[in-house]
């Protein structure tokens, strides 16, 4: 019937232990963040303008490139007219665009921040209004054909003439070649161009230029600039990811981003305070990843916890009703830890913001203390988010059944889309081992005795001795304790070795290489504890109705006692817990679980993710899956005829030449 909640999803809700909203409150910053954003958002799910396409899935390629365009512009054109905030901005947008992120968003998400946080404030008054306003469109242009993670081997020079004052651009090989930019084939007129900048015969690094691509009337390449698009990939395909060959572009001086290092009309280089503030851009954008992988995380646990509550199979207890699939102890296991890391990296992503604001803030005075945490922490967590969400979004999909695997559940394109995050801004193992480059250095400095500060503290105070006797395993902050034992036991283990190798007579590269898997092990544990901590400390101080406490702590746990019994080995390595402490964790993990049950739609309702952001014909509020989901497939382009035209062309004939042969 019309306008009803299937009645399981109404008694889930009818049954929680806390208020819903008060958990949305919180998660949104304050009731009246709420209330703004949902009415943000319903001016753009209200809006004519952006219905009537079709799903995204039955587009062709040139369809979605577009319609999402077409979104895109349309978007412009209302945060005029409905006079949307700057606080409100990136709120509207993706409502409008929930469908899939057009190329021309990539002005707004690497193109404008990339300005802002690499170009003089004359540079800024020169290019950011145009940017903001789209009267000129951009890419971010640093990946190559031959180099992505290599920045130092990127290929692209550009060589100051004094005689002119100009940058001469250039591509001198294929592997040169500017391979992936989002906006770049199709859409972009303008791009930040990474490129190793030659000065006085010198060569002194990658760069950032301002390079116009395309005229501005016609909208053809600049003379000297080859541009096109690379291709479909796995999603992502509203976006004209693209390429761009540079033959002796010539740009002017003042188009060199000169916020931290300069060049001076005669040539001159001047030295930025640290040569790795031209990345300072890629801290940023990998510290906005760290929210993204919550809400693709929040999406898909919305998606298979409501669906596990609607979707009945099998027996439990023979002649009794079937069950909701979400009683299944196997299904709380698979869906509960996804859904409390979403929380976890939704409160990380909190910190993440407010630690790169304070840093950022220190370094405009100066103060460059701060970088080397910032790189770290930004690149740590985006790593271990993203991986954790990729890998959660496709164990929500499987405990989904076949309807996961249907394009209706939305988790196809979840998925696909939450994994370009791993490789993006930074291949997540190669993110990792940079985390891991800092902890060595931490570690090096508390051996001689040196008290380390901020994320890395524990690393100093913890005892790498094993600890004896009983523990309560239940306690929030024995889990954070052990946590950081495991952490700093590992980081310990992989400098120690490293140091072992060199002994030996390896070089420190050498060295390094062959250590790389401890590394990477011993940043991830870093990481994870970090996220196990700053969620113990969220919970625990945080001003909220007690019900909602009482269920974030259950919560907390889940998400900790999950990782100890899931890498039990780290923490029974050296004996720090025992096998009697991981089974009374077993046993608590199964009891949080349980605990979890009665309350686990509200926690996904509290992610407040509209239907419209969901795309999940599985994940619907309302629950109506069946329903939909036999309406869904009449959409399917294949239906548009009852007998498909090639049956004629190849079936037909073929099924006749057949019966004639018999
Ligand atoms: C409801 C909603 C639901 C769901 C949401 C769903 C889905 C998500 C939503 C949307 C997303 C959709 C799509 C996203 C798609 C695309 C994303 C958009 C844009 C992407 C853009 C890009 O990818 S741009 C290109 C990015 N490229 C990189 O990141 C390159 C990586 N490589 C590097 O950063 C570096 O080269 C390196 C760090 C690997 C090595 O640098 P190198 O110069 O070789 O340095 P080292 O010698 O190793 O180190 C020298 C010292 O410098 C330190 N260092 C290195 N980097 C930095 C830095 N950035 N800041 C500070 N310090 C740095 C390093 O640690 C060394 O320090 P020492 O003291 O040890 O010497
Ligand atoms: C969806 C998407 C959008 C993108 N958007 C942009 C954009 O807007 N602008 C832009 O400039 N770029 C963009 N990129 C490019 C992206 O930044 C790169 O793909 C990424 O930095 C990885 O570089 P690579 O592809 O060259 O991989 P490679 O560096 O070739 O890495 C391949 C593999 O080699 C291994 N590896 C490499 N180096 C090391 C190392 N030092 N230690 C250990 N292992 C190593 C890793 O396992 C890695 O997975 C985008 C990419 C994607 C997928």
């Amino acid at each position: 019937m019309a306008g009803q909640v299937n009645p399981d999803l109404a008694k889930e809700r009818e049954n929680a232990s806390f208020n819903t909203q008060k958990l949305t409150n919180l998660l949104y910053g304050g009731a009246e963040k709420v209330r703004r954003r949902r009415y943000i958002e319903s001016l753009a799910f209200s809006d004519p303008a952006y219905s009537g396409d079709e799903d995204p899935v039955f587009m062709s390629r040139e369809e979605l490139y577009s319609s999402q365009l077409k979104r895109a512009l349309t978007t412009v054109q209302r945060v005029k007219e409905l006079n949307i905030t700057e606080e409100d901005l990136s709120t509207y947008r993706n409502a409008a665009l929930s469908g899939g992120m057009p190329g021309l968003a990539l002005t707004w998400i690497a193109f404008i921040p990339t300005i802002l946080q690499q170009g003089t404030e004359e540079q800024k008054q020169k290019w950011l209004k145009p940017a903001q306003d789209l009267s000129i469109v951009g890419a971010y242009a640093q990946t190559e054909m031959g180099h992505g993670t290599f920045v130092r081997g990127l290929e692209t020079t550009a060589t100051y003439d004094p005689s002119t004052q100009e940058f001469v651009i250039h591509s001198p090989t294929l592997t040169s070649t500017k391979w992936w930019p989002g906006g770049l084939g199709k859409t972009s007129n303008y791009a930040t161009v990474m490129a190793q900048l030659y000065t006085q015969g010198k060569c002194y690094g990658p760069h950032n230029f301002m390079v116009q691509i395309r005229s501005l009337e016609d909208h053809t390449p600049c003379p000297g600039v080859t541009l096109g698009d690379i291709g479909p990939k796995m999603e992502g395909n509203a976006n004209d990811n693209g390429f761009a060959r540079f033959d002796h572009v010539r740009i002017p001086r003042e188009n060199m981003l000169m916020k931290f290092a300069r060049v001076e009309p005669d040539g001159t280089y001047v030295q930025p305070a640290s040569s790795k503030l031209a990345y300072s851009n890629m801290v940023y954008l990998r510290g906005t990843f760290v929210m993204s992988a919550a809400q693709a995380l929040a999406s898909a646990s919305t998606i298979a916890v409501r669906y596990s509550c609607v979707r009945r199979q099998s027996e439990m207890k023979p002649g009794e009703p079937e069950p909701q699939i979400l009683d299944y102890q196997t299904q709380q296991y698979k869906l509960f830890p996804q859904l409390a890391a979403a929380y976890a990296f939704w409160f990380a992503a909190r910190f993440m913001t407010q630690q790169h604001a304070s840093i950022t803030g220190s370094m405009e005075k100066g103060d460059m203390s701060g970088l080397a945490e910032l790189h770290a922490l930004s690149a740590g967590l985006k790593s271990y988010t993203t991986a954790v969400m990729s890998a959660g979004i496709d164990v929500c999909r499987m405990s989904c059944g076949g309807h996961g695997y249907s394009h209706a559940s939305g988790l196809p394109a979840l998925f696909s889309t939450g994994t370009s995050l791993c490789t993006a801004e930074g291949e997540n193992t190669v993110m990792m081992l940079q985390t891991a480059r800092y902890l060595v250095k931490c570690f090096v400095q508390s051996q001689s005795g040196k008290t380390l500060s901020g994320t890395v503290a524990y690393l100093s105070a913890v005892q790498p001795s094993p600890v004896s006797g009983e523990r309560n395993m239940s306690d929030l902050g024995t889990q954070v304790t052990a946590f950081q034992h495991r952490a700093a036991r590992m980081v310990r283990h992989a400098a120690l070795q490293m140091q072992t190798e060199m002994q030996k007579g390896k070089s420190r590269e050498d060295a390094w290489n062959s250590c790389s898997v401890l590394l990477i092990k011993a940043a991830q544990a870093h990481v994870h504890s970090f996220v196990v901590r700053n969620f113990a400390e969220t919970v625990q101080t945080v001003e909220v109705e007690e019900s909602v406490r009482a269920v974030l702590t259950s919560l907390c746990q889940l998400y900790s006692l999950h990782g100890i019994t899931e890498h039990a080995g780290d923490f029974l390595m050296d004996g720090y817990l025992t096998g009697r402490d991981i089974d009374a964790a077993s046993s608590l993990l199964s009891a949080v679980l349980a605990q979890l049950r009665p309350d686990a739609v509200a926690l996904v309702d509290a992610f407040d993710l509209h239907d419209k952001m969901l795309h999940s014909v599985l994940g619907r509020y309302d629950g109506r899956v069946y329903e939909h989901l036999y309406q869904w497939a009449q959409k399917s382009p294949l239906n548009k005829t009852e007998v498909h035209e090639s049956y004629y062309k190849y079936l037909q004939p073929f099924l006749k030449s057949n019966r004639a042969k018999l």
